[in-house]
């Protein structure tokens, strides 16, 4: 017999005023993609063996570990087996893109995410035809497990500055590779210190003492019978971090290592056997793979967002608290504004996140088809764009995570909230694939080239369009959707000019343009995400917005229902669809293993002795 659902719960699905079910297909993209990605979790979270008898918060970080590693083997297997064949690869992707299936399984992510998330995708966009057929046979079929190492000890922004190198032997037709300092190190790469047994090195490579830039390498480093390492090779886990303490992040030193010559991976340039380096058409190409990730990252922040606004806005319905009134009993939180205020704005982003990603995605998808042609005309603006929408998604992501966990109270901080997990998987993602700030200097820079060429009367691409908008600043402001865009693009237009203003006036006082833009950074990240509106406007918008939160209060409960994630994707005794918080609560504490006698042996080792004044 099914739990009673919590009557709140039950008067909030009552009220709604849409068709929940239509919202799900519109976010599956259609009727068909739901009932595909149904089925598929279905399937998969049927399979014995993927779930935790005792929550994996009480393990030590090696039984963490270790568990996750037993679990990615079981739910790597399920997932092929429940693939269905008569699928086609563009229902397959759909059936996956909005399915969190993994955070079913993985509350702080699998030990072999960086396989599937970087080490094929970086075959894939850096191997040459031969290669990639032999590689992608191997890793799509698991017989390698891969990861991506180009981050070091002492580097990771600045990938001109790594110091691992490649050096061409062409008596051997093979490079050495070379850590030649502790800095030189790779540090960080996910799955690398015990799961995988090859990487993606992005390596200094040296021809003759010459250097020809960083270029990719698959490089085994691990025995396929054994896992030993292999000689010449230093590996190791980082340490517990704040989250992704299941990813199992390592680091790796080489010490004279030599690989064959075909494991450069030679899409884009080429060494021949007599050491002869052929050039790259554009050496940032070498970058491609994290282009594709921060592409990724969009839409993996709209489903994570999405889940932790599910969790708060159920428990928000279900928590009753103080007093709005007299005498009117306690209210449910989410009757507060300031609740619906923290809450609401996560919902909408979530959706905007959503269709950011299916139209970046669309953009990667065309300008990769260029790329293959030899067109690499819209490669700059599609870098410009991902660095952007990446950073300032994994930024708001993370803060309105945050805002999730601390709208409910106590309770949020419980581990057996899964609020806390969330935000560690979230708030990672404003650092890796590139640093937030970085990134948003890198759009800026196209943002200030596209501003000269403007003034300079070039027709810009379309999403740079608004820099040669001749808007009036007397723009008359309305609160219709056109009136706030326009707004919006006026004010974006304006943070530009300003930043390029004062790095003119900085290059007038006698500084050089390195210095002027390093003076201009701060208005040059806020050009690439900051608007804002003027004063008198405020008040109008205000209204209208507090006006919506009323709207959409009877529909809360509905819109976070039409995410449709199940019980065991939100992985949360406050977010649960049938909103039995605590007797959840009280469940999720009994399985802590200081529950399993009423005294703790520390009492008689220590309490009792000190009490006593005998320690
Ligand atoms: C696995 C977790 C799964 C789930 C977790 C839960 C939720 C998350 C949801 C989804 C996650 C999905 C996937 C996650 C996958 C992986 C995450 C785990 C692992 C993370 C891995 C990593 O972090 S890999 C390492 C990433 N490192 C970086 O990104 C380094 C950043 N630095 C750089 O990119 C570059 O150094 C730089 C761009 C900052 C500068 O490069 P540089 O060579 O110095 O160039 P400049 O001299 O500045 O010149 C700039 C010019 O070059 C052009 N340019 C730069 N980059 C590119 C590019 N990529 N493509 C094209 N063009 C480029 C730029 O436009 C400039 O051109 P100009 O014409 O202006 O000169
Ligand atoms: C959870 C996690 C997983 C990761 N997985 C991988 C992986 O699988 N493979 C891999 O290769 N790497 C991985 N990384 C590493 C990640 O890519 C780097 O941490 C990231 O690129 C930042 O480099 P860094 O840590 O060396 O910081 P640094 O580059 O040292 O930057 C430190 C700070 O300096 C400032 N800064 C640096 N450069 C500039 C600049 N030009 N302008 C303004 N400010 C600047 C910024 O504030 C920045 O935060 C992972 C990282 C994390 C956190």
């Amino acid at each position: 017999m099914s739990a009673k659902v919590n009557d709140d719960l039950l008067t909030e699905r009552r009220k709604c005023e849409f068709n929940v079910e239509e919202l799900t297909n519109y976010l599956d993209g259609g009727a068909q993609a739901t009932q595909n990605r149904r089925k598929l979790e279905d399937k998969v979270l049927s399979t014995k063996g993927l779930f935790d008898e005792v929550p994996e918060e009480y393990l030590s970080h090696k039984e963490k570990y270790e568990n996750a590693v037993r679990k990615a083997v079981v739910y790597y297997k399920a997932m092929k087996e429940a693939e269905d064949p008569n699928q086609t690869e563009q229902e397959r992707a759909n059936a996956t893109y909005r399915s969190l299936l993994h955070a079913a399984v993985f509350k702080d992510n699998s030990p072999f995410s960086l396989h599937l998330a970087m080490f094929i995708p970086a075959i894939l966009g850096q191997a040459d035809e031969e290669q990639k057929k032999y590689w992608m046979k191997r890793a799509s079929k698991m017989e390698i497990i891969g990861t991506y190492a180009q981050t070091e000890l002492g580097h990771g922004t600045f990938i001109r500055g790594l110091e691992t190198t490649a050096t061409y032997d062409p008596k051997t037709e093979e490079f050495v590779l070379h850590s030649p300092t502790l800095t030189a190190y790779k540090w960080w790469p996910g799955s690398l210190a015990h799961t995988a047994n090859y990487c993606v090195v992005m390596a200094h490579l040296y021809i003759n003492g010459k250097s020809c830039g960083i270029q990719p390498f698959i490089v085994q480093f691990r025995d396929e019978e054994t896992h030993q390492p292999l000689p010449g090779i230093k590996l190791g886990e980082i340490g517990a971090k704040l989250g992704f303490n299941t990813v199992n992040n390592g680091f790796l030193g080489f010490d004279q290592h030599r690989i064959p010559r075909n494991r450069m991976l030679m899409k884009n340039a080429q060494v021949l056997k007599d050491g002869t380096f052929k050039r790259s058409p554009n050496s940032k190409l070498t970058y491609g793979t994290m282009v594709y990730v921060r592409v990724v990252i969009v839409n993996g922040m709209a489903n994570q967002l999405a889940r932790a606004v599910t969790i708060a806005v159920r428990y928000s319905a279900v928590r009753r608290q103080s007093e709005l009134k007299p005498d009117a009993g306690e209210p449910q939180i989410l009757d507060y504004v300031t609740q619906q205020h923290k809450l609401f704005i996560g919902i909408a982003s979530s959706h905007a996140f959503t269709l950011t990603a299916k139209w970046l995605t669309r953009m990667y998808q065309k300008v990769t088809a260029d790329l293959e042609k030899g067109n690499l005309d819209e490669l700059p603006e599609l870098h410009a764009i991902a660095c952007c929408l990446k950073a300032v998604t994994t930024t708001d992501t993370s803060v309105l995570v945050e805002r999730s966990r601390t709208s409910c109270g106590g309770h949020g901080y419980m581990l057996s909230s899964n609020l806390p997990q969330i935000y560690g998987l979230v708030t990672a993602a404003c650092t890796y694939e590139g640093e937030n700030t970085v990134l948003m200097l890198q759009t800026a820079r196209s943002l200030v080239k596209a501003l000269e060429q403007a003034q300079s009367g070039k027709r810009l691409s379309p999403t740079m369009s608004y820099l040669s908008e001749k808007v009036s600043s007397r723009l008359k402001w309305d609160n219709s959707i056109d009136g706030i865009v326009k707004g919006f693009r006026r004010v974006a237009y304006g943070k530009v000019e300003s930043a390029m203003r004062s790095m003119r006036k900085y290059v007038r006082s006698g500084l050089g343009p390195e210095d002027a833009w390093n003076m201009s950074s701060v208005q040059l990240v806020a050009a690439s995400e900051y608007t804002s509106i003027s004063e008198a406007d405020i008040r109008q918008l205000q209204d209208t917005y507090e006006d919506l939160l009323g709207k959409i209060r009877p529909n809360a409960v509905g819109l976070v229902d039409a995410f449709d994630f199940r019980d065991q994707i939100l992985n949360s005794t406050l977010g649960a669809y049938d909103g039995r918080v605590y007797e959840r609560l009280m469940e999720e504490a009994l399985k802590s293993p200081l529950n399993a006698e009423p005294v703790n042996q520390s009492f008689h080792k220590y309490l009792k002795p000190f009490m006593q004044g005998k320690l």
